[in-house]
């Protein structure tokens, strides 16, 4: 058995880039940069109007002049109309680009017009007041989103308003969730009393999809023989496959033995921790991970969490996260010698400390619970007395 420390640094030891690929920027949400996106030209590419109003020669203003005729309406996207004499300003609309020829923006609040004529009715107009320079956020060249950065819905109207129509991203590894067990049926299934609908895999491809992960599902019945062929096969279309159920002490929990008969070396099994003890992780001399979680929702959840995803975002290449911590809103025991994951909501307190109140559910069967808390708090295994306001650290799902 290893601890949770352990197998944390043994599942994190596993890490491969598994390529980069171009794809249709509006598909790259949530992937990974493998390239930088750099401005194709300046940002703003022009000096543009950030009020309605009208655009003058601040001279004229220096020069006593307050009432203007209005030469032009100019909105967004026309041609920029220069002005020629002094008491001549052009009306413009906010996002118009300005021309050499005039540098102050004075809105409609401050200004009265009528019959073409636009007089200023208050005091202050600064010299280039309301215009966002050309080149002020970004030169052409300057990278707005590097390489090893997720694509945001903010990084993906970057890369539209570059003109980057693809995107290099890191290729996600081919994952297969695998479930097993005859007391499952499909969701579409009406269960015998003593049967349950499957659901760890559909928790899972959904954890995936937030990657970007199209993840692919199969469902193994509890024979030897069959487990050894289906397990196989996947080995040789798969990075990873990642299994829920199966692997305790069962009569029917055929998979570790099919894994090792198939040439997963095995890394470690068990782990000093509630939920999740079963935990088997291992390797294909090929390449192919093998993540097999307990069958126990709770179980499957919390391992996903804690090891599944901190590896996923280490092999795409991104940054560790900085570990999120709370303090315990109430007193709690846990006896095993085991690291407890306790179920909790977070809240801020009134000095802005985020604290965790346990709302401990049934065990790891109770997967209903899940919807009810937010985030496990990760409780050391030396202890069992664990006092209200102690700082541990929390994964939040
Ligand atoms: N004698 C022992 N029994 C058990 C031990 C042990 O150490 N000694 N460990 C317990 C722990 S802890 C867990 S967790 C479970 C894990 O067992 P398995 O990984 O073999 O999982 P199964 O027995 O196949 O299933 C457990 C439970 O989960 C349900 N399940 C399985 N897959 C799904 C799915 N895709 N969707 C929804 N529910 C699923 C399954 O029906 C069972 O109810 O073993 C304990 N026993
Ligand atoms: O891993 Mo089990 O989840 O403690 O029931």
């Amino acid at each position: 058995m290893v601890t949770v420390a352990q197998a944390e640094k043994i599942v994190m030891a596993q890490l491969k880039s598994y390529g980069h690929e171009l794809v249709p920027f509006q598909n790259a949400l949530n992937r990974v940069l493998s390239e930088d996106i750099v401005t194709d030209r300046d940002l703003p590419p022009f000096n543009r109007a950030t009020m309605d109003g009208i655009a003058v020669s601040h001279k004229a203003i220096a020069d006593g002049i307050f009432t203007f005729h209005i030469k032009a309406t100019q909105t967004a996207g026309d041609e920029p109309v220069g002005v020629d004499d002094a008491d001549i300003c052009i009306e413009i609309m906010t996002g118009a680009a300005l021309h050499p020829s005039v540098d102050t923006v004075i809105p409609y609040e401050a200004l009265e017009i009528r019959n073409k004529l636009a007089a200023i009715t208050a005091d202050g107009t600064r010299k280039g007041q309301n215009i966002h320079y050309k080149g002020a956020d970004k030169r052409q060249g300057d990278i707005v989103a590097a390489a090893g950065q997720t694509v945001t819905p903010a990084i993906m109207g970057l890369a539209a308003s570059v003109g980057k129509a693809e995107l290099l991203v890191q290729k996600l590894p081919r994952v297969v969730v695998i479930s097993s067990g005859d007391e499952l049926v499909d969701v579409v299934d009406t269960p015998e009393p003593y049967q349950i609908r499957r659901s760890n895999n559909y928790t899972v491809k959904a954890a995936l999809a937030n990657h970007g992960i199209k993840a692919d599902m199969l469902h193994i019945p509890d024979e030897a023989a069959i487990t050894e062929i289906q397990i196989g096969q996947c080995l040789q279309n798969y990075d990873v496959i990642l299994l829920s159920g199966g692997i305790s002490m069962g009569k029917f929990d055929y998979i570790p033995k099919a894994l090792e008969a198939l040439g997963v070396e095995k890394l470690f099994h068990k782990v000093l921790q509630r939920p999740g003890k079963p935990f088997w992780f291992g390797r294909h001399a090929e390449g192919p991970l093998v993540f097999a979680f307990p069958g126990n929702p709770v179980a499957t959840f919390m391992c996903l969490h804690r090891y599944f995803l901190l590896w996923l975002d280490a092999a795409l290449g991104l940054p560790a996260k900085k570990p999120v911590y709370a303090a315990l809103g109430t007193d709690f025991k846990f006896q095993p010698a085991l690291q407890y994951f306790l179920q909790v909501t977070l809240n801020f307190d009134e000095q802005g400390r985020q604290i965790a109140t346990p709302i401990e559910g049934n065990g790891s069967g109770d997967f209903a619970n899940l919807a009810d808390t937010e985030a496990f708090i990760e409780l050391p295994m030396e202890r069992s007395d664990f006092k209200k306001g102690e700082v541990f650290r929390v994964w939040k799902f």
